[in-house]
This record gives C-alpha cells, structure tokens and sequence, in this order.
C-alpha cells in the first residue's frame, strides 16, 4: 500500500481560507501534515540572504481557465469517481477510506506533481495530500482520502451534532503542477555523471532553488526559505568541483522540502468534485433480523403456540446487543388481514390459529400507521425503540407498500387500487411469486396523495423511534415515487436511512441507489464459488460502491440456497465470514445461530417459514453449535479494525486452490486511531465438506508489507500466530476452521521502515 509523505502547506495564493486553517490547523489537516510539522523549524518573518539573478530555464506559467472544458497550463483528465451521469454524487461514509483517481501531465518531457484538495461542506480546505504515481506510462496519479472522522455515534447519542455538522456535499479538486526541482536533478545528476552542459545546468538549478525559495505557494518558513537560498549561492561557487556543487541541490535535506512544500510551476486547479458524506452506518452496519411475535413465545398448556410482543420482544434486542450487532430490523409491526390469509408455509388458507404474513398488512383495526394489537400499543413499541437506543440499538422497520383486502385504503382510497373490468383488484406478484392476500398500488391515479401519506406515515414511524426504513420491494414500484418521498422525509430527518429490498436488474437498483436508498440487498446468497465471489468482492467494493452500498445476507426468511441447506454449521460459518468481511454492511436473519436450514419443496426458503408462523425457539441450544460466538466474534473483529469499514480496500489475494477465497483490507496509518496501518487478511475455505490447503500470494510490495523478512499475522479468530511474506501455506478443514482472519502484527520500526520503501 502506498503511504503518504506528509505534505505540509501548500497553499494557493488566492485561498485566504487555507491560511486561516494553517493557523489553527484542523485535525484533519495535521493527519495529513504530520511528519513535515515534525521536522519544520519555527517560522521568521525576515529573509536573510540576497540571491543575485541567475538567467535559467523559464518555468511553466499558469493560464487562467476561463470557461468549463478549457485547459490550464498542466492537463487534468478522467478524475474518478465523478458523479454519475453528471447529477448522481458519488457516495462514502463519514470517515470512510475511498480513493479517487485522475490523470495529470503536461506536454514534452516535463515531470508532474499532482495533489488532491478535500474540502468540507462549509467549502473549508480541510487537506491537501500529495498523490501518488500509480501508472506512470498512463500518466495516472491517486491518493486515499477520509472526509471527516470514522464514527460510530447513533443520531440520539451526545456528540451527534458535531458529526452532523460534517455530513453533506464534500468537494474535491486535484492540482497539478510542474515539478521543476524534481525535472532538473534528473536532468542535473545525468549531466554532471558525463560532464556535459554542466554550468549551464548548475545555473539553472540555482535560479531554480532560487526562485522555489521565493514563491508564497510553497509555504516555507524563513528558515527553509533560507536553506535553499544558501544551497543556490553554493552551487554558484565557480571554485569547486560539479559534483560538490550539485550536492548543494540534492540532499536529503532539499529533498525532504520537495516532498512536504514543492515549488509548483504552472499550478492548475480542476473543477471540483461533490462526495456525498453520509452518516455513521449508512454503509458500515451490522443487521439483526428478529420476529418480535416469536420472541417470548411459548406452548401452552393446551398445545397451543401463545406470540410474543414487544416487552417480551426485548430479548431479541438483549441477543442481537450480546452478539455485536448495531441494528434490530423488524418485519411489518401492523394489523395483518384476514381476507386470503396465507397458512403455514404460504398455503392458501390458513387455519384459525394461523396468524398470517406480517406482510399483508392491513385489518379493520388499521394499516401502515397502527402497531398489530397482539403485539401491543404505540406506546409498547416506542418503549421498545427506546430500550434498543439504551443498548445502542437502531431500529429499522419494514416498509411494505401494499395492502391486504382488508387495508382501510383499500374502502378509503379505491382510485389507489387498479380494478379489473369486472371490478376485481388483481393481486400483488413478484414473478414467479404469488402474494395472494395482497394488493399492489396503482401509482398512476393519485402520486401526490400517496406520497403524502407514505411521508405522514414514515414521520410517525420516525417520531415513535424508528431511523431506518427497510422497504420491501421497491422495484415494484415508481422511482420517481421513492425519490420524491425519500427526499421529503430526509429533508425534515436527514438522518433516516433507507435499505432497498430490490433482488432485480442492476440498473433498476442502481436506479434506487439514486433515488436516496443508502444500502441495498443484493445478490449476495447466489454467489459461492471462488470465481464468483472474486468478482462479486470487487464490485462491491469497486467503483461501484461509490453509488451503491451492497448489504451482504447469507439467509433472510425469503432466502435459504442449497449451499446453506446442505453445507451445515461449516457453510454457516463460511457465509458469515465472507458477509461479516466482504461488506462494510451484513446482516444475519436470526435462527441462523440454531442452523435452521431445513429447505420447502418448492420454494428456495426455510420450510415451517417464520413468515408463516410464531417460532418457539431454544435459544439455549445455540451454545452447543458455535455459530453465535462465531458472528460475535465477527462483529468484534469490525469493530476493532477500522479496515472493515470501506467500500473502496479490499484486494483480492491469488489463491493456489479453487476452494480457497483470499483478499485483503487495508487502511493506511493516518486514518486509523492508532495511526498504525491496519491490514486484514482474510482466507476461507469455501468447501463445507472437504480440508483444503493453497498457497496464498500476497504482493508485499503493494500493500507496503515487508518485502525482504516474513511479518507476523495473527488470526483474529483463534489467537493463533503465523509469520507471512509472500507465497504463504494454509490449511482450513471445516471440522476445525473454515478461516483465517489474519490482523498484520508490525512493529512501528517495521511499520516505519516500509514506509520508507514506499517512499
Ligand atoms: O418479493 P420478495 O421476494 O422481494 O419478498 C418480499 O416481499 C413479499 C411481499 O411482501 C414478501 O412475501 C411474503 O408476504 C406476502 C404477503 O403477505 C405473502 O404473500 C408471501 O407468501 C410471503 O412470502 C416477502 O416476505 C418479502 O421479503
């Protein structure tokens, strides 16, 4: 990985901003800045040497770029990720590594400098980071950026509003300038090896130094600007030898100027570009599914099933906390219809005692703004809300635009229901499911109306506690629908989230991404094999999660693949080490922890569905199986390291063996709190069955790891401590581990010492 060399003040002469922050010096700019303010001197006002006027080379001057398109005096091409489409901003997470990209040269042989300007909502320069060569040949630079500090604060805990403060519209713009310093020793070391051109060259040098000493942009204090004064008269002293007077100019000294307050000749602003900051968890979450009517339930003493509600619901939220999650997401809470009620399994009739899919939602006793009865009040439920804030919980409640026959808007509102001509509503599908104790809404009759009762209805829903909205199937539905809604409720509570339950097309979902959903389910359970999962891994957490942020779900109670069904506690495993680790977003549908994985006939979800019916669990059996501490220690290992938090680290690892998955996620030194780079290793044998062994290549070069000694890593999961460098043995049996979850173990020299080799 490459590291940063700390870049110190080089300000623009027109940003009076930049220099009131140079005074006060923001904790983000310091991050950036630290090893130059290390070794910087105090500054004096006073110049103290006079330079007399050498004849060089005339450097590049700036042009003004008057209008979109024009060129400045350096070219700037193809900054990534730019919004898509020119409108749709591209998205991270508040403190979030992501890394942008662009292409900077200018004409001939001149070298280049390029820096990235990162500025906060309030237009406030917040860093300026040099960047880094990443193909030379293609004349591409980038660099690794963090707007504002990762945080893991709810909206209703103390200090949420200076984390507010930071969310919005961050900009960021590359300057690129010619590197004359760098350019000439080039040129100077060739010329003086071979003796040709030599004075020429040495004058040059020193009117460069010269006039580098001179400018406001790069920033020196007195006694730097001194440093290169002298270093230029040196050079001139006609009575030593070339070699001595080019040492004037290249010394480690010199050199440590270029890196932290180059002189940049020519210097070229590009147009900003808006990234959208979200807020803590919008993208690095970790989800708990529960039925509230099945927790606490129980067998009467008649053999009867007696549901749960929300004081007894409680122990979901006491077992989601115990097991590391941050968000309880809840089916629908409202009345459920009678009208073509669904039987056990989706049977299409239920019994008397059957209570009916949560999502057919809607009775006599209300719809989408009523708490069902038998699982208790409004005021049950804000009680429960608030118990889950107590534990730093989140509550995400389920969104399902649809009615049962016996919805109150089905009488009140028959203009939002599409009659058939014999005057039927037809019911609600998904191809090729049938929900047959539902009807979908015409969205063509009345928009307005019904965007204003969603919004009514979600403000409620907020107001009682709730701060995520999971909506069921909104592919279904209009997208211009979800924007207009999502955009009024976020105006009013802009930290509400949005997570779509859209299994469709990727343009559709993409498509919701734009319209304000901040995470979205995906394809996730389908993709098994080693090939697939590589790719899945890098979309994920490619380019593409700058505007959609995947959620990784190994099961949900629509969703049970033959891949779990068959593969036991080790498949368990093995898929939530790959969610837990290959998004910054899981989630976990509970039961997983008891290995519920007997699968219907027809249907690719659980059989005896919970959907269906209230689920009497024991919970104590969970013990025995493993998995429960397995997704603890999961979420514990999140939460330690901060390189499970991004969209935009993960690299996959060449794996020896079909069956064995590797990547990695890094996040450099100055975006961790302990200002160590924290490096993850991750390693699963994805054969529930079979021991597999590989051999692991790690590039140690490009993730800035040791390249001549072994390093130590540590699996997360066991304690267990190897030594690693590049080609690496492993051996996982399912009986044992399915993974390694390697943390990289440097000590600071070696931390240090591999900085230096980036360098
Ligand atoms: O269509 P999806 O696969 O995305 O599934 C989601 O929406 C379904 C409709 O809301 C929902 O289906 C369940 O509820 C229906 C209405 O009560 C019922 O007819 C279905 O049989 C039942 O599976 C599904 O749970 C939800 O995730």
């Amino acid at each position: 990985m490459r590291t940063f060399l700390a870049y110190a003040r080089c300000r623009n002469v027109s940003d009076e901003k930049f220099h009131t922050m140079n005074r006060y010096g923001s904790t983000t700019e310091r991050k950036y800045r630290k090893k130059a303010t290390r070794t910087r001197k105090p500054r004096t006002a006073r110049q103290t040497s006079k330079l007399p006027t050498f004849v060089g080379e005339a450097p590049a001057t700036p042009i003004p770029v008057k209008e979109a398109g024009q060129f400045g005096r350096i070219n700037i091409l193809n900054f990534k990720p730019t919004a898509e489409d020119g409108v749709y901003a591209a998205r991270v997470e508040i403190g979030e590594q992501f890394t942008v990209s662009a292409q900077v040269f200018m004409e001939g042989r001149a070298k280049v400098g390029a820096t990235a300007v990162l500025k906060n909502p309030r237009g406030r320069i917040m860093a300026r980071v040099p960047m880094q060569v990443e193909n030379a040949g293609l004349d591409l630079y980038t660099v690794n950026l963090q707007a504002g500090e990762h945080s893991t604060l709810a909206p209703w805990d103390e200090g949420f509003d200076d984390v507010k403060k930071q969310l919005g519209n961050w900009k960021v713009a590359i300057e690129g300038w010619e590197d004359s310093y760098g350019a000439w020793l080039h040129d100077a070391r060739i010329k003086v090896d071979v003796d040709s051109d030599v004075e020429n060259t040495l004058t040059s040098g020193a009117e460069m130094l010269g006039r580098w000493a001179g400018t406001r942009d790069s920033n020196l204090d007195a006694a730097q600007r001194k440093t290169l004064r002298d270093a230029a008269k040196q050079m001139m002293d006609t009575t030593l030898d070339a070699k001595t007077r080019l040492g004037f100019a290249d010394n480690a000294e010199i050199e440590a100027l270029h890196e932290s307050n180059p002189l940049r000749d020519g210097l070229t602003q590009s147009a900003d570009h808006v990234f959208h900051v979200e807020r803590p968890k919008s993208s690095f979450a970790a989800w708990y599914q529960f039925f509230p009517r099945s927790e606490g339930a129980y067998i009467d003493e008649n053999g009867k099933k007696v549901q749960g509600n929300f004081h007894t619901a409680v122990s979901g939220l006491e077992r989601a906390k115990a097991e590391g999650f941050n968000i309880v997401y809840l089916p629908p809470i409202f009345p459920i219809g009678v009208t073509n009620r669904k039987g056990p399994d989706g049977a299409l009739h239920a019994g008397p005692d059957d209570p009916g899919s949560p999502f057919g939602i809607g009775s006599e006793l209300g719809g989408h703004d009523t708490v069902d009865p038998l699982l208790g009040t409004m005021d049950d439920f804000k009680a429960f809300c608030q118990r889950a804030h107590e534990l730093g919980l989140e509550v995400a409640l389920d969104f399902a635009l649809q009615c049962s026959p016996d919805h109150p808007w089905v009488k009140e509102h028959p203009n939002w229901f599409r009659t058939k001509p014999d005057g039927s509503i037809a019911y609600a599908e998904n191809p090729p499911k049938k929900y047959q104790d539902i009807y979908p809404i015409d969205f063509d009759n009345d928009l307005e109306g019904i965007e204003h009762e969603v919004e009514r209805i979600m403000n409620l829903w907020i107001d009682a506690g709730v701060t995520i909205f999971r909506v069921d199937n909104p592919h279904t539905k209009p997208v211009r629908f979800w924007q207009d809604v999502l955009a009024a409720v976020t105006k009013k509570h802009p930290e509400v989230l949005f997570l779509a339950e859209a299994f469709t097309r990727p343009a559709m979902v993409r498509a919701l991404s734009y319209a304000g959903f901040t995470q979205s389910h995906c394809y996730f359970p389908w993709r098994n094999t080693r090939e697939e999962l590589e790719q899945f891994l890098q979309e994920t957490n490619g380019e593409g999660g700058f505007y959609q942020h995947n959620t990784f779900w190994p099961t949900t109670p629509d969703i049970l693949t033959a891949y779990v069904r068959d593969g036991g506690v080790a498949a368990h495993a093995i898929r939530a080490v790959l969610a837990a680790l290959g998004s910054p977003s899981w989630g976990i549908y509970n039961g997983y922890e008891l290995i519920e994985n007997s699968q219907r006939s027809d249907a690719e979800e659980q059989s005896q569905n919970e959907k269906f019916e209230i689920k009497v669990r024991d919970w104590s059996a969970a013990d025995k199986i493993g998995i429960s501490e397995l997704l603890t220690s999961l979420n514990d290992i999140r939460s330690k390291h901060v390189a499970t938090t991004s969209y935009h680290n993960l690299t996959i690892l060449p794996s020896a063996n079909g069956n064995v998955l590797a990547f990695a996620r890094q996040t450099d030194a100055q975006f961790t709190p302990d200002g160590k780079t924290d490096t993850l290793i991750v390693v699963v044998n994805l054969d529930p069955f079979n021991q597999q062994q590989s051999s692991i290549h790690v590039d140690a070069e490009a993730l800035g790891l040791p390249t001549d000694h072994p390093y130590h890593v540590k699996d997360q999961l066991t304690g267990r401590e190897y030594d690693w460098s590049w080609d690496n043995f492993v051996s996982l049996a399912p009986w044992a581990d399915v993974a390694h979850v390697f943390h990289v173990e440097l000590d600071d020299d070696a931390d240090a010492d591999s900085d230096e080799a980036n360098e």
